[in-house]
């Protein structure tokens, strides 16, 4: 069942363009099938996953690259185990031609796995540049992080954002998924208040089961269910359907100038639903037309 918020793309517009999809090593078959309905050039992000090793990742990279989109593996800090498997993997993404824009994240370990600490120390190895990387993605936290303190959230993106113009290296914020527009325009509003001023891509996740998206938005701590269930714009009864992001995408246009806010896009988690996330992006855009 889809709901008609679901359905009602008309008023998404703009923020579309230049779009992202995020997928896991598992995804590459779909993203191949859903391929002719993606724009060419559209950066295509890699998980990293506990669970994948680095020949998936690679391997993703080298699909979507094939395929004409632009990869954007991620490194995740906590979970390298040495400076070793970081020069591995860069190694490895270089030699496919897929290291120009990465995303270095911390990684959910309680503890570091090896001597990266956080997504600081991978950029400050130097490590980067070293493999041809020419932007970064950074993360942002509009609607803050369980573990970790807003002022902590803060000061880190403003080291890293010194640390990668220092070092040369274009950048931009992606943000964790979020449901609330008023929360993440504000968001936005502190970011450019703190001299942060390149581009942001607001994650959104792809149309998705209700169940799929409460599960995942309770396993990374984003909201509570109520309040994604509220903000989303799907009723309780709805807990069976599917929800789309139509209503938070048009919530956002409404709310956000070009001139006082930046560049904003997109960023969509398809959380195992890839072909579902293209459709869908497909469907907004030619509705604009
Ligand atoms: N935004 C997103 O889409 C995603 C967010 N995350 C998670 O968000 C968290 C923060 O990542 P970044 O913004 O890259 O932080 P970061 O690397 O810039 O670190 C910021 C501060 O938070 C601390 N920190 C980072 N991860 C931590 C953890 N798991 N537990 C306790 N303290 C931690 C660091 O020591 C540092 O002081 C991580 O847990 C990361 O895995 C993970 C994947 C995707
Ligand atoms: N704090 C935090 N940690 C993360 O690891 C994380 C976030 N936030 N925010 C969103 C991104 C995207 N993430 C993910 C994680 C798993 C899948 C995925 O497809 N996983 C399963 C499918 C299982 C299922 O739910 O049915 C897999 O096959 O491993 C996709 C994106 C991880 N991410």
């Amino acid at each position: 069942m889809v709901s008609p918020t679901d359905r009602d793309t008309s008023r998404v517009s703009g923020l579309l363009h230049d779009f992202s999809l995020e997928i896991t090593g598992k995804d590459v078959g779909d993203l191949q099938k859903a391929a002719a309905g993606v724009p060419q050039g559209t950066r295509v992000n890699v998980t990293f996953l506990a669970n994948e090793q680095t020949s998936v990742r690679v391997r993703a990279a080298e699909v979507i690259k094939g395929l004409g989109f632009r990869p954007v593996p991620h490194i995740s800090a906590r979970r390298l185990t040495s400076r070793d498997e970081l020069d591995r993997y860069l190694s490895a993404l270089a030699e496919i031609g897929a290291t120009e824009d990465v995303v270095v994240i911390a990684g959910d370990p309680a503890h570091p796995a090896g001597p990266f600490a956080d997504s600081l120390a991978v950029i400050a190895s130097g490590a980067l540049t070293e493999y041809g990387v020419r932007s970064v993605d950074i993360a942002g936290y509009p609607e803050g992080h369980p573990k970790i303190h807003e002022d902590v959230l803060w000061r880190a993106v403003e080291e890293k954002t010194d640390a990668l113009r220092a070092r040369g290296l274009d950048y931009s914020v992606a943000t964790q998924f979020v449901f609330d527009a008023a929360t993440v325009v504000r968001w936005i509003e502190q970011l450019r208040g703190r001299g942060i001023d390149g581009p942001v891509r607001i994650g959104v996740p792809g149309p998705a089961g209700v169940q799929r998206l409460l599960r995942y938005a309770k396993r990374f701590g984003v909201s509570s269910s109520a309040s994604v269930v509220q903000k989303y714009g799907f009723s309780l009864t709805g807990l069976l359907g599917t929800a789309g992001p139509a209503r938070f995408i048009a919530d956002l246009q409404s709310a956000i100038d070009p001139a006082l806010h930046g560049e904003i896009l997109l960023h969509f988690y398809t959380f195992g639903g890839v072909r579902a996330t293209a459709e869908w992006v497909r469907t907004a855009l030619s509705g604009e037309e």
